[in-house]
């Protein structure tokens, strides 16, 4: 039967993309970085475990991560391969820091991550004088064997990714003069503000909606307290459960709002959503509000394809308030989509369709028809739905399920915890259930 409402207050965990780069340039930084809120999920553990083989010390005292950073140049060459799990920014961003380091190192990961392509950060490194061995198809397992010094490039990305960017800004920052990545579509800009925060020396210019990023080599980083904010990813969850359920009154707090990553929000009060921003103030650097959400009626949208960058990873969540909302709702220019922790277009469109929706599929997005508020109503029983390894899948079909008359199963709840391991307590406590369980 369809949920109880979702209210009160909640925090979701520290930003998972800011995490990651807090421990990187924190190891790269001489002295002791103090990081809060850091996400603790596994992807980020995988970078933290990484970056310490790589001779940063870094531990947790208190609700405060230490990190003693080796300075850029002197990261050591880490014994035995490093397990890189099912994080794409730890393994893409890591080939980058290596790429202009004088180290070799052996990178792997699971069933899902051994799986994507890394020739889109091999072909610009391997410009900058990087070797690299990798599995068929450009895949892990992978050696990357560093050239130091490297080779400065200037660099037009072929994809929008903040990943491929940031690999290169991370190879920049041991690299002898200025290496240059132009970014045809504006992708999220985490690594350039901390890059920044960190004392180095990056100029970002806008032109003609092009954003040209020279990033000045040989940099010294310093130390400094970093507090992570929420992460928006996260929150998109409980945004989407809370419109769709009658009776929400959510506030989420202490969100990050970067309009690199905050595509959602604009897209949900499109639909009608009743989303409104509390106490705006600055994080770490990053503009964050509480968000206090009331359940609304939604309606089917065409969403346009230039936001998808700043929501790439919400579409999961956004196809399932498009199979509650009135009307159909249609996305394109989705194709990378198909390569993150799975296909999440085939997936999204099989479990969605197993729980009842309405969905078709084409090369670049999902058109989704929505139910006008009726909860789904799946076979009985729910038949699993399978997440391929895709955190994002289970957690989206979780969802789904607090709208649906036969609920929805999940086949593997594990991928939750690499970015988001409270998920299920915080759901549970939001809808009033946690001590039902
Ligand atoms: O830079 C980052 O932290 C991320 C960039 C995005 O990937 P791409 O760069 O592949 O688009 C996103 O999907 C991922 O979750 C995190
Ligand atoms: C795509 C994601 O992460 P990554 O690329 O780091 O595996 C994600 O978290 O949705």
């Amino acid at each position: 039967m369809p949920s109880s409402p979702l209210r009160g207050t909640i925090r979701v965990p520290g930003d998972k993309s800011i995490s990651h780069r807090a421990l990187m340039l924190g190891a790269l930084a001489v002295g002791e970085t103090r990081a809060s809120g850091l996400l603790e999920g596994e992807d980020v553990l995988a970078t933290a475990a990484a970056m310490r083989a790589c001779g940063a010390r870094i531990e947790k005292q208190g609700d405060t991560w230490s990190i003693h950073g080796v300075g850029v140049g002197a990261l050591l060459q880490p014994e035995g391969a490093l397990d890189m799990g099912n994080s794409g920014t730890s393994t893409r961003l890591l080939m980058g820091l290596f790429a202009s380091h004088a180290i070799t190192a052996v990178l792997t990961g699971d069933a899902s991550l051994t799986k994507r392509p890394m020739g889109r950060v091999i072909e610009p490194l391997s410009q900058m004088g990087a070797s690299f061995t990798a599995s068929p198809g450009g895949r892990l397992p992978l050696t990357v064997e560093g050239l130091c010094p490297a080779v400065p490039i200037e660099y037009r990305l072929p994809v929008a990714s903040a990943q491929v960017k940031s690999a290169l800004l991370l190879a920049g920052l041991n690299t002898p003069g200025i290496t240059t990545v132009i970014e045809p579509v504006p992708t999220r800009d985490h690594s350039e503000r901390m890059l920044r925060g960190f004392g180095a020396q990056i100029d970002v210019e806008e032109i003609g909606g092009e954003r040209i990023i020279r990033l000045h080599g040989e940099a010294e980083l310093s130390p400094r307290a970093i507090e992570v904010p929420g992460d928006p990813s996260s929150a998109a969850f409980f945004l989407v459960a809370a419109s769709l359920v009658e009776g929400s009154d959510l506030t989420i707090e202490n969100v990050g709002l970067n309009p690199t990553r905050a595509g959602l929000v604009g897209v949900l009060r499109q639909m009608g959503a009743d989303i409104t921003e509390e106490n705006p103030r600055t994080v770490g650097g990053e503009p964050v509000a509480d968000l206090r959400v009331r359940h609304a009626p939604l309606s089917g949208i065409d969403v346009d394809p230039a936001l998808a960058p700043s929501m790439i990873d919400e579409f999961p969540i956004l196809f399932v308030a498009a199979a509650l909302a009135e009307g159909t709702t249609r996305t394109s220019g989705l194709e990378e989509l198909r390569v993150k922790e799975s296909d999440r277009l085939s997936a999204m469109a099989a479990a969605l369709a197993a729980a009842g929706a309405r969905v078709e599929e084409s090369a670049n997005g999902l058109v989704v028809a929505g139910t006008a508020g009726e909860p789904l109503a799946g076979t009985e029983p729910a038949a699993a739905v399978a997440t391929h390894l895709d955190h994002r899948i289970a957690m989206s079909m979780a969802v789904a399920g607090l709208a649906s008359r036969a609920g929805v199963e999940v086949d593997d709840t594990r991928p939750i915890a690499t970015s988001f391991p409270a998920f299920t307590d915080l759901l549970a406590r939001a809808t009033g259930t946690a001590d039902a369980r």
